[in-house]
């Protein structure tokens, strides 16, 4: 009982998701019900022509049937023609809408969800499995008309001869084992090459991305070795693949010759017996040789679904997730200090990364967060930013719980610098408005670019502010691209800045220079990482963190005095603090 419950959620895991998915777009059912009919007039045209070609084969060779002929054949290779395009056409419709579905629900996914999957498995969601999804629609329209081929083939063939038809039955359970057996091996089989295929882009992702490092320490042997595991891997799936093609075609091959032998036997009976002409075996054969055609074409389909659901099972993972909702919640009143009140916040449900965080960033402030490697300060920026939910405790913004205000709202109120932050392909001015929600006129451009110490290497570019960055920023160095994030944080006029080690990056001269102009009340409120003590000193508000708990806040003045941490992390950059 307990089994077939379990077999039963496993199916309705398989089916379910699976045809969920085609409810989440509009089906271009035109071009697909389209095929459909073409499909069937098709059938109804190649019937037409094995008729004809019974009566060629008897000699009656009169210009009525041998135009006929000619026609007929003609008119079938145009509808078939045109049928296929109306169906790949609804095909690359599909790709089109699946791969939009899926691209909006992978935006969707609280960030957590995000880093658990890794940026090339859902890559592959977008590029492979969604074409996959398209195909197996098609094949399910197609099926359609090959279900309707086959019955009016069957029909002629019974109308041909009832009884040599009926000494087919007999082949009836091979054709449902090979349906069967087929479609549950081209699902392992898919599944494999889709697990493969995973690893494999995930691999060299991320290593030809650290290609650098590879190379300067030497790595490059045991990267092959490992490359070539993963490519292995691959192969062994395509070849279970090539292997369960050949085990369907081989148990097709026996099917069709069963029936062979079965028409032979039986005809020949028929024939002694006086019950059928001497041509009737040729004849028949011309018939149930349709109906083996389609099945065949009926099998494709069936494989093809399977196949899919096997693929198919990572993005119906994914769709199913819950994802952010951005509206949602209430509208975010005006900014003020936010509070942390007891929170706690771990990753994986077992480390506790911020146990028991309490402190207050204050509105119109520069506030300052130092602390050990690992000690959470990066993960308290995060949180502010709806990023992750605390485990416990609240963060109130004004006073509003963040938990219960809209996330876009909140967004909307920061602007979040990182160490290495990524830039975009495409020109400097692209990526300097990119976020901003009204669009800067130039002035506003340039003087965030000032503000961040970029114009000046921005100018002297060949193309100036429209010189393109290459894929990620790649054509430009570390500390310039640095310059361009911090610009860019400052065109989207932020309530409140949030620096991760931003200037960690930029040359000694001008980190300094850039930090003061981003302090100087350019935007209300800055939240600022810094190791650095000399710039630590410049915020209004420090707050020490350590093992994920505040170990002591208050001005840079208060903790020298008050705070141990504080003087000891002063005293290793030999900076002389006030007692
Ligand atoms: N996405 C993540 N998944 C799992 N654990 C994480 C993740 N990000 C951070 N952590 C863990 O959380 C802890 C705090 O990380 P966090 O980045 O907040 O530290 P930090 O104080 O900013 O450190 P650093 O000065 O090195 O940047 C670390 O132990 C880290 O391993």
């Amino acid at each position: 009982m307990k089994q077939a419950q379990t077999k039963q959620a496993r199916k309705e895991k398989l089916w379910g998701p699976f045809l969920r998915l085609y409810t989440r777009f509009p089906i271009p059912w035109v071009y697909y019900l389209a095929a459909i009919l073409l499909g069937m007039l098709a059938t109804e045209l190649a019937l037409k022509v094995a008729d004809l070609t019974i009566r060629v084969n008897k000699g009656e060779l009169y210009n009525a049937v041998i135009i006929g002929y000619v026609l007929v054949s003609i008119l079938y290779a145009l509808v078939v023609g045109f049928q296929n395009v109306l169906s790949a056409y609804g095909t690359q419709k599909t790709t089109l809408r699946v791969r939009g579905v899926v691209w909006r629900a992978i935006l969707g996914l609280p960030m957590m969800e995000v880093e658990a999957e890794g940026p090339s498995n859902l890559i592959s969601c977008v590029t492979n499995d969604a074409t996959q999804a398209a195909s197996a629609l098609q094949m399910l329209f197609l099926s359609v008309s090959s279900l309707y081929a086959l019955v009016r083939a069957c029909m002629k063939m019974i109308a041909f001869n009832g009884q040599l038809s009926l000494v087919l039955v007999v082949s009836i359970p091979l054709a449902a084992l090979v349906f069967f057996l087929t479609g549950r091996l081209q699902f392992i089989a898919s599944r494999r090459q889709y697990e493969a295929l995973n690893t494999m882009t995930a691999f060299f992702s991320e290593h030809i991305a650290c290609a650098k490092h590879v190379k300067a320490q030497g790595m490059e042997e045991r990267e092959i070795e490992e490359g070539l595991q993963a490519i292995e891997a691959r192969y062994r799936a395509d070849l279970l693949n090539v292997f369960f093609g050949m085990v369907q075609t081989g148990l097709f091959s026996l099917y069709t010759r069963l029936n062979t032998v079965l028409i032979a036997v039986g005809g020949s009976q028929l024939i002694r017996t006086g019950h059928m002409a001497s041509t009737g075996i040729n004849d028949f054969t011309t018939y149930s040789g349709k109906v083996e055609q389609y099945e065949s074409e009926l099998l494709t389909p069936y494989q093809t679904v399977k196949g899919t659901q096997g693929s198919l099972r990572h993005v119906n993972e994914i769709l199913a997730r819950p994802s952010e909702h951005l509206e949602q919640g209430a509208p975010l009143g005006p900014s003020g200090d936010i509070r942390l009140q007891d929170v706690r916040f771990s990753f994986d449900g077992e480390y506790p990364v911020l146990r028991g965080v309490s402190c207050t960033i204050p509105y119109g402030k520069r506030t300052a967060i130092i602390g050990g490697n690992g000690s959470g300060k990066s993960t308290v920026m995060k949180l502010l930013q709806g990023f992750y939910r605390p485990d416990s405790g609240t963060i109130t913004l004004n006073g509003q719980d963040l938990a219960e205000v809209r996330l876009d709202d909140l967004r909307g109120r920061f602007a979040y610098v990182l160490q290495n932050t990524p830039l975009l392909a495409g020109t400097i001015r692209e990526n300097l408005i990119y976020g901003a929600r009204t669009a800067p006129d130039e002035a506003a451009v340039i003087a965030a670019a000032k503000a961040a110490g970029a114009h000046d290497f921005i100018v002297r570019l060949p193309y100036g502010y429209d010189t393109q960055v290459g894929s990620a920023g790649a054509r430009l160095s570390g500390g310039q691209r640095q310059r361009i994030a911090i610009a860019r944080a400052l065109l989207v006029q932020p309530e409140y800045l949030l620096l991760d080690e931003a200037t960690a990056s930029l040359d000694h001269r001008t980190a300094g220079a850039v930090l003061d102009s981003l302090l100087d009340g350019r935007v209300p409120t800055v939240l600022y990482i810094s190791h650095n003590m000399e710039e630590v000193r410049r915020a209004d508000h420090v707050i020490v963190l350590r093992d994920g708990q505040v170990e002591a806040s208050g001005t840079p003045d208060e903790l020298a005095r008050l705070s141990p941490a504080y003087r000891d992390y002063a005293a290793k950059q030999r900076l002389e603090v006030p007692v």
